[in-house]
């Protein structure tokens, strides 16, 4: 990635993060709950078998109830761990009280114990990110953990981002690398986007 791609990067993640970060604790709750209606809502999480969903740390959206809510579906509920090299491991939970551990960052994550499944399995994946647009442009904490994840995933299955109404902006630098979103989902809009191809 340029060195320019790379500042232009940190900027825009930087402006998107300090929107969030002005949200109140209870106005974030409120919204991440308008948010998990609409996921539930969605055809493509009721026919979806596997989901793969994050556990929100630091100010994201909260997504344990969501988690809960699968599980208890009941569908297949895998969760990402972050291993070495900007590489995500895809690990299927079945009790989120057994489970999990902090992970690097102090990320709720799966322990390493529990069944690494293949990225086939999974039919939906909802995505986390400091900023987006509304071309499906993403920019995330600039690890590239969910880029390099997407390239192997089934090209058909949707990636639904998940994010605040504040963390939306007008144009988010884009990389080679940076695979588009399917779907993004705030507390006032579902928003779809077309595939550039
Ligand atoms: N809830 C949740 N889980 C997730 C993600 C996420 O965005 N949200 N990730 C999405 O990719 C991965 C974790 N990615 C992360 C990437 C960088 C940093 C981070 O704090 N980086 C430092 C700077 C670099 C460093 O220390 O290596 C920082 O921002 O201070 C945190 C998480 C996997 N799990
Ligand atoms: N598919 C990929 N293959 C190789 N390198 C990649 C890939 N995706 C990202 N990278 C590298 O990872 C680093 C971070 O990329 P980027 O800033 O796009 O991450 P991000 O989307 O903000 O992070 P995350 O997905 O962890 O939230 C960059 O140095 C980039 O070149």
């Amino acid at each position: 990635m340029s060195e320019e791609k790379l500042l232009q990067k940190g900027i825009s993640r930087k402006c998107c993060l300090a929107q969030r970060a002005g949200m109140g604790e209870k106005e974030r709750h409120h919204k991440s709950r308008l948010i998990q209606e609409k996921i539930l809502a969605l055809p493509e999480y009721k026919r979806a078998q596997a989901v793969m969903l994050f556990l929100n740390f630091r100010d994201e959206v909260e997504t344990t109830d969501l988690a809960e809510i699968t599980l208890a579906m009941p569908k297949r509920l895998i969760l990402p761990r972050c291993a070495p090299r900007g590489t995500l491991l895809p690990i299927e939970v079945r009790n989120l009280r057994m489970d999990l551990e902090p992970g690097r960052w102090g990320i709720r994550e799966p322990k390493l114990n529990l069944d690494e499944i293949e990225p086939s399995e999974i039919d939906l994946i909802l995505v986390p990110g400091a900023g987006f647009d509304l071309r499906g442009n993403r920019v995330g904490y600039g690890g590239g953990f969910y880029d390099r994840f997407f390239e192997r995933l089934k090209p058909t299955v949707p990636r639904i981002a998940i994010a605040f109404e504040c963390q939306v902006v007008d144009e988010v630098p884009v990389a080679e690398h940076d695979v588009q979103m399917t779907m993004l989902i705030t507390e006032k809009n579902v928003y779809h986007f077309e595939s550039r191809e």
